[in-house]
């Protein structure tokens, strides 16, 4: 019998997933919340709406039921935005089972409570689940892992075991995939630098250039990684994968709603129409006013962050953000996260 796989969700993201893992073989009970969109996929075997061009594969069938999802799942993979995360796991409890693999893919950090989505899927299913909890996350489109580009992310979980079966799991010669013991690194890695993809978008909207977005990417690195550390994330971890590799695709593909959504807000667009003419979920934008109140908790200076919360929430007008930036004090490059790594690695 085919290994049964519940895929939570049918973005992008989840869709692109369902494919990979189907034309591994296994066999995917995908859940929909809407109907309509059920129904769509099941019969014309495309997502228009969020993965057009990309053929559901027979493997797949999409349901609305969710325990239908779990019933016979060896593994779970959630594919719903960051915001929705929680109440999915709630809803999903009863189903929940001692011997099931769970993947988050989202890529956020819960506003309200601040949490990480591993904490946030402890809270809710239970911390002796956590052993079989792994995130997913790196530089990966759904848009091109739909067409098999070749593709390199990171599975990250506190047990090995757990890490290695999402890695075997997904790994294929079109989809690479490497182990990671540090959990939060890599969500925080994920979470962040959707804050500076919209940064990067907002530089392209004003039409400054390659100069300026390098900065920000570099500059935004360093205090995602400044950040990570303090909170306990392995530094390393930022020049991986879902740290800097994440942060390049992100900052730099099309495919990137963080980035257009930047755009659009660079070229003089409100928050509100940029999220409306993106027309997914724009995880930066929460992301950005839960990394305000992180900087602010555990006093880490992001300037960047700064910034942007205040363009995105406080009316501050794009270009006068970056005056700000040009105009801050002198610092120096390196020595902060240096600092911070070497009294890390003499506490350990
Ligand atoms: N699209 C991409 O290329 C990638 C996305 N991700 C992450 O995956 C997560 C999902 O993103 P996408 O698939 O792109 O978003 P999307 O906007 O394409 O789709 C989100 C889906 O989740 C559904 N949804 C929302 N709330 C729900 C709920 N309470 N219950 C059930 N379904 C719900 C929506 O109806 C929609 O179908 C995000 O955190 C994103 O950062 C990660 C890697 C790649
Ligand atoms: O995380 C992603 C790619 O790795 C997707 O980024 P966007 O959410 O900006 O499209």
């Amino acid at each position: 019998m085919k290994e049964h796989v519940g895929v939570i969700g049918a973005g992008s993201w989840a869709t692109a997933l369902a494919a990979l893992l189907a034309k591994k073989g296994r066999r995917v009970i995908m859940y929909a919340r809407r109907p309509e969109l059920a129904e769509e996929i099941n019969i014309t075997r495309e997502n228009s709406r969020y993965l057009p061009g990309v053929a559901i594969h027979p493997n797949i069938e999409v349901t609305v039921d969710l325990e239908r999802a779990f019933r016979k799942a060896r593994v779970v993979v959630f594919g719903v935005p960051s915001h929705a995360f929680r109440e999915v796991v709630r809803q999903s409890r009863p189903f929940l089972k001692n011997d099931t693999i769970y993947v988050n893919t989202a890529k956020g950090i819960e506003e309200t409570s601040l949490s990480s989505m591993s904490a946030v899927f402890a809270q809710e299913a239970g911390t002796e689940l956590l052993q079989k909890y792994a995130g997913l996350s790196g530089p990966s489109h759904a848009e091109e892992v739909g067409r098999e580009l070749p593709t390199a992310v990171v599975a990250a979980s506190y047990r090995l075991e757990t890490a290695e079966y999402v890695q075997e799991l997904f790994m294929s010669d079109r989809f690479r995939v490497y182990t990671n013991p540090d959990v939060l690194g890599v969500e925080l890695g994920g979470a962040l630098k959707n804050i500076i993809a919209l940064g990067t978008g907002i530089a392209e909207g004003l039409s400054f250039g390659d100069n300026t977005k390098a900065a920000l990417m570099t500059r935004g690195l360093a205090e995602i990684t400044r950040l990570g550390v303090i909170m306990g994330a392995n530094p390393l971890t930022f020049a991986g994968l879902a740290g800097v590799g994440d942060l390049i695709v992100t900052c730099t593909s099309m495919h990137s709603r963080n980035r257009r959504a930047g755009i659009a807000i660079g070229k003089g667009s409100s928050v509100e129409e940029a999220l409306e003419l993106v027309d997914m979920v724009v995880e930066g934008v929460r992301t950005t006013r839960a990394a305000h109140q992180l900087s602010a908790r555990y006093a880490v200076e992001m300037p960047i962050t700064d910034q942007i919360y205040k363009v995105l929430f406080e009316g501050l007008a794009p270009g006068t953000a970056v005056n700000n930036l040009m105009s801050r004090g002198r610092t120096r490059e390196m020595e902060e996260v240096a600092k911070m790594t070497v009294k890390l690695l003499n506490n350990n």
